[in-house]
């Protein structure tokens, strides 16, 4: 049975349709990210899981429980961090763990759990005198104070300066490694190849694809790029005519070709029999990145 299960949801606000047919599941352990741009429905997909909104047909499940019906239990089980979380200014951090676990009957141990994010000094800290990251961290504690089988982080990140995000991302990791289900929603690529096992794209409300990040790269057309400073005496034409080449343009003084493998080979053969040197060579795979700007709109 896999740990989340949503079929064919939907939900709408008014006219708008903000869910509009997403499926997908999350096998037990599994980092599974959710990435698609500002109002493709992430959000609104995440609380129908965490029975936050009731959708207006579809089925979600939360290991075979319904997140609505059977909410309480549902609530043991999975711990939610929402975007744009927010406490009281006041309250400390030790005051907002206390809170939170007497939600629980069996709760995590709240000293462990501050130690392990890194919060133990801070736990006489007012909530509004955290940092960004801080506080971010808190929001994790408060999602895994219930010791829960699975957590959805939304939009973790966002804000964080590159070192609070890396340990952030540490931290996703060693929950994962616990055993803990992560459902993440993200748009920053970078975190979404690094941490998720397999992402789903949505777009406009759809799942556009649904993959490994390294099968999403591959779903690209094109995976290869070749960059060389702009002064080769290669003619674009003849770049156009290697075989694979998608495209062939000129950026910041270099040109750059993407295509396949192919094209990096022929690529290389032109070099020798033209017995030209390209000054500054880069050959690089196609990113997630681009995988992701060919899936949505
Ligand atoms: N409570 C609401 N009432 C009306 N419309 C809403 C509501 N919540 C979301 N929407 C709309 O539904 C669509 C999907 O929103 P949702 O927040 O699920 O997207 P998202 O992918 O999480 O976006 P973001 O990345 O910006 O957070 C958007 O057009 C949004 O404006």
């Amino acid at each position: 049975m896999p740990m989340i299960e949503v079929r064919d949801l939907r939900k709408a606000y008014g006219e708008r349709k903000a869910v509009d047919g997403v499926s997908f599941s999350v096998d037990e352990g599994e980092i599974f990210g959710i990435l698609g741009p500002n109002g493709a429905g992430k959000t609104t997909t995440v609380e129908c899981v965490a029975g936050l909104r009731t959708a207006d047909s579809g089925v979600v499940r939360v290991a075979g429980l319904d997140p609505v019906a059977e909410h309480d239990r549902v609530t043991r089980l999975l711990g939610v961090q929402l975007q744009q979380s927010e406490l009281q200014a006041k309250l400390t951090v030790g005051e907002a763990l206390e809170l939170y676990a007497s939600f629980y009957e069996r709760p995590a141990d709240r000293h462990a759990l501050a130690a392990r994010l890194g919060l133990e000094a801070h736990l006489g800290v007012r909530f509004g005198k955290l940092s960004g990251g801080q506080k971010q961290r808190l929001f994790i504690a408060l999602a895994l104070i219930g010791d829960p089988r699975a957590v959805v982080l939304d939009e973790l990140t966002t804000g964080l300066d590159p070192r609070a995000r890396r340990d952030t991302w540490d931290l996703v990791e060693s929950i994962r490694a616990d055993g803990v289900t992560v459902l993440l929603v993200t748009h920053v690529m970078e975190e979404a190849q690094r941490l998720c096992d397999r992402i789903a794209v949505i777009d406009r409300g759809r799942v556009t694809a649904l993959d490994t990040p390294a099968g999403l790269i591959g779903r690209t057309a094109t995976a290869r790029v070749i960059s060389f400073a702009a002064d080769s005496p290669l003619e674009t034409a003849e770049l156009r005519a290697l075989p694979g080449a998608a495209d062939v343009v000129a950026r910041d003084g270099r040109t750059v070709v993407t295509g396949t493998d192919a094209t990096v080979d022929a690529f290389v053969s032109l070099l020798a029999r033209r017995a030209v040197t390209a000054r500054g060579l880069r050959i690089t795979d196609t990113t997630l990145d681009d995988a992701y700007l060919d899936l949505t709109s």
